[in-house]
């Protein structure tokens, strides 16, 4: 016999206010999400990266002086250890582009000498370097991900280029017109952040034990890989694929619905009406769809959009629009979730710092439902 719960259980946390944050604000009434109080898609109408990353990591924008300092530190900070190609070269070429950047996060704490010393763990200054160390690493990891996959050499990253450029350049081994840098650019500015999502919730957890900030993002980056997260911008591409083209969409999307199948890009445990960081990163797909003249992309993109959101009333999250968007800048469909890493690590590490400013051990409880006590059998 089974005990039933006789307490309130909130599956998936949902509704469940778990703390409070400084760093960002997802409001579905409004609509709307701020980056330390400034709407986002301002600041991504306005700002590079590096101007996001030290607004999230200080709670204001930078002055020039601050802008440069970091900008030197994060570009210092880009060539690859031998040791990080040799982890990488170590795994089958098919191993998921996800966990080739896992792996690669995880052996860069290994590889953090500070990590050894005393009090080092929390250390909050040594901490801010850690995460700038990070967001320097990764698109270097990434592109290093998709090169090796095609049978090609790293890129040496360049000082001379700002985060989203070398990005580029480092994956591409070109820097391409302003138009894909300002959609990547735009791209990495709404992926920076968004409160306690399953990804940011994982690396808090961790941090709260007052484990290492590397194990934290290690932990997230496997949190962003499913598909009911960050894994969905993939999972967006995979279903443009196997529709084809527009006129083929809206039996695509009543045979995958009789299915019961969920359709990767729509819905949003937090937005009901339509997710902030949408039409943004339209306007950065619309640009694009212009520019490498792909219009039967976006009439699949449009169609099937429609025909959602008249059956479903579900609307678009950040993961569709930005889906197709790498599709055209040239990325590898396996490629997408692992660039939202290397612009979600600015979230994660932010919400490190708070989590472990003002630590409470994170320990929910459970209501039991297994079998009541009963006597193991002699
Ligand atoms: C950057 C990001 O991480 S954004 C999220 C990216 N993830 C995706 O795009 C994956 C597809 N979307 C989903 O699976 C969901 O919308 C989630 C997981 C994001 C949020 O879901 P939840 O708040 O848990 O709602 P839940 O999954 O229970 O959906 C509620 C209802 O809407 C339906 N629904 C929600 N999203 C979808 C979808 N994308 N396709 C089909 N049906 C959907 C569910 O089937 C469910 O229907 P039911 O009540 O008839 O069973
Ligand atoms: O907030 C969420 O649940 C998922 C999301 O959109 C994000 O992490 O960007």
């Amino acid at each position: 016999m089974t005990d039933s719960p006789t307490v309130e259980v909130h599956r998936g946390l949902a509704g469940v206010v778990a703390d409070t944050t400084a760093i960002s604000k997802v409001d579905p009434e409004s609509n709307s999400l701020l980056y330390r109080g400034y709407p986002v898609q301002d600041l991504a109408a306005t700002q590079p990266f590096e101007a996001v990353a030290h607004l999230l990591w200080h709670g204001e924008l930078p002055t020039p002086a601050e802008l440069a300092a970091l900008e030197a530190q994060e570009r210092a900070l880009r060539p690859m250890d031998e040791r990080t190609r040799r982890v990488i070269d170590d795994l089958p070429l098919d191993t998921h582009p996800m966990d080739v950047v896992r792996t690669a996060v995880s052996q860069l704490g290994g590889l953090d000498a500070t990590l050894l010393r005393d009090g080092g763990v929390l250390d909050p200054e040594l901490n801010r370097g850690r995460a700038v160390h990070l967001l320097a690493q990764l698109p270097g990891i990434v592109a290093y991900g998709q090169r090796r996959r095609r049978g090609l050499e790293p890129v040496a990253p360049r000082d001379d280029l700002d985060y989203a450029r070398n990005f580029l350049w480092q994956t591409f081994g070109e820097v391409p017109d302003d138009v894909v840098v300002d959609a990547f650019r735009t791209s990495l500015v709404l992926y920076a952040e968004h409160s306690f999502n399953a990804s940011t919730f994982t690396a808090r957890v961790v941090a709260s034990t007052l484990s290492d900030v590397y194990s934290a993002v290690t932990a997230a980056v496997g949190a962003l890989k499913g598909p009911l997260h960050g894994g969905a911008n993939e999972a967006v591409m995979h279903a443009f694929a196997e529709i084809g083209s527009a006129d083929r969409a809206e039996a695509w999307l009543d045979e995958a619905l009789a299915a019961k199948r969920k359709v990767m890009g729509f819905g949003h445990r937090v937005y009901r009406h339509g997710d902030s960081r949408v039409p943004a990163m339209k306007a950065a797909l619309d640009a694009l769809v212009a520019h490498y003249d792909r219009p039967d992309l976006a009439a699949l993109y449009d169609t099937l959009e429609s025909a959602f959101v008249a059956r479903k009333g579900i609307y678009p999250n950040l993961d569709y629009p930005a889906g197709p968007a790498y599709h055209l800048m040239g990325f590898d469909t396996e490629t997408f979730t692992p660039i939202f890493v290397a612009a979600r690590v600015v979230g994660w590490t932010a919400h490190v710092a708070e989590q472990q400013a003002a630590n409470s051990l994170i320990r929910p409880l459970s209501a039991y439902t297994g079998p009541a006590r009963r006597d193991v059998p002699r």
